[in-house]
């Protein structure tokens, strides 16, 4: 691991994994992926929205309503997902691998007040390959929990630039985003933050 590699309860986190221009380059990547698929407010399964805003890149993207969670190949205005930037295939190749590329790329983005609450992610086929989570913009509290719901948690303020891999042990550990400091970061022009994840699905 190299200085700036933390990990806590299996969660590989990178800080400061890309600087200020590649940072810069993502979110002008991510306007783009926007264009084609806006961004969304997904229904949970209890018919509630859900406080972050969404959209996906890649073979499948990640959908919610009130079937419940799932991937589906396109949005829900009908398109195709766009193709996952080269940039963030980059980062998935430097940290996880080059043998098999992610096929969806979850875009979250949290607004002033957004949360989202301890889950796990296990919609995907085979959890052997991890999960790769890029925060952009402003501050996010994340928290890690245990591979079963409740238990003692830990917390870690994520910031832009910052990398995190969810894999191994720590798969289906229960985690979560308490809260944003919003404001904190001047890298989106509205502010909030944008979460990046990067998955292999079938
Ligand atoms: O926003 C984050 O840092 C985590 C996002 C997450 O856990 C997810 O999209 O499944
Ligand atoms: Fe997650």
């Amino acid at each position: 691991m190299d200085m700036d590699t933390v990990e806590i309860r299996g969660f590989r986190i990178h800080r400061g994994f890309l600087d200020g221009p590649a940072q810069a380059a993502l979110v002008e990547d991510l306007r783009d992926v926007a264009t084609r698929a806006p961004m969304f407010s997904p229904m949970t399964p209890y018919g509630k929205p859900m406080r972050v805003k969404m959209t996906s890149a890649g073979k499948y993207g990640w959908m919610s309503d009130k079937s419940g969670y799932r991937y589906v190949t396109q949005h829900p205005d009908g398109v195709e997902w766009p193709a996952i930037p080269q940039r963030v295939l980059a980062v998935w190749q430097a940290l996880v691998s080059c043998e098999r590329t992610p096929d969806c790329c979850l875009v979250n983005y949290y607004g002033e007040g957004a949360r989202m609450g301890m889950h796990q992610d296990r919609d995907e086929a085979d959890f052997s390959w991890p999960v790769l989570s890029i925060s952009l913009g402003d501050e996010g509290l994340f928290r890690i929990g245990n591979t079963t719901r409740g238990g003692k948690t830990e917390s870690i303020w994520l910031q832009s630039g910052d990398v995190v891999v969810m894999g191994g042990d720590a798969r289906l550990t229960y985690h979560g985003v308490d809260k944003i400091r919003f404001g904190s970061s001047t890298l989106l022009e509205k502010g909030g933050r944008i979460n990046l994840t990067c998955r292999v699905v079938d």
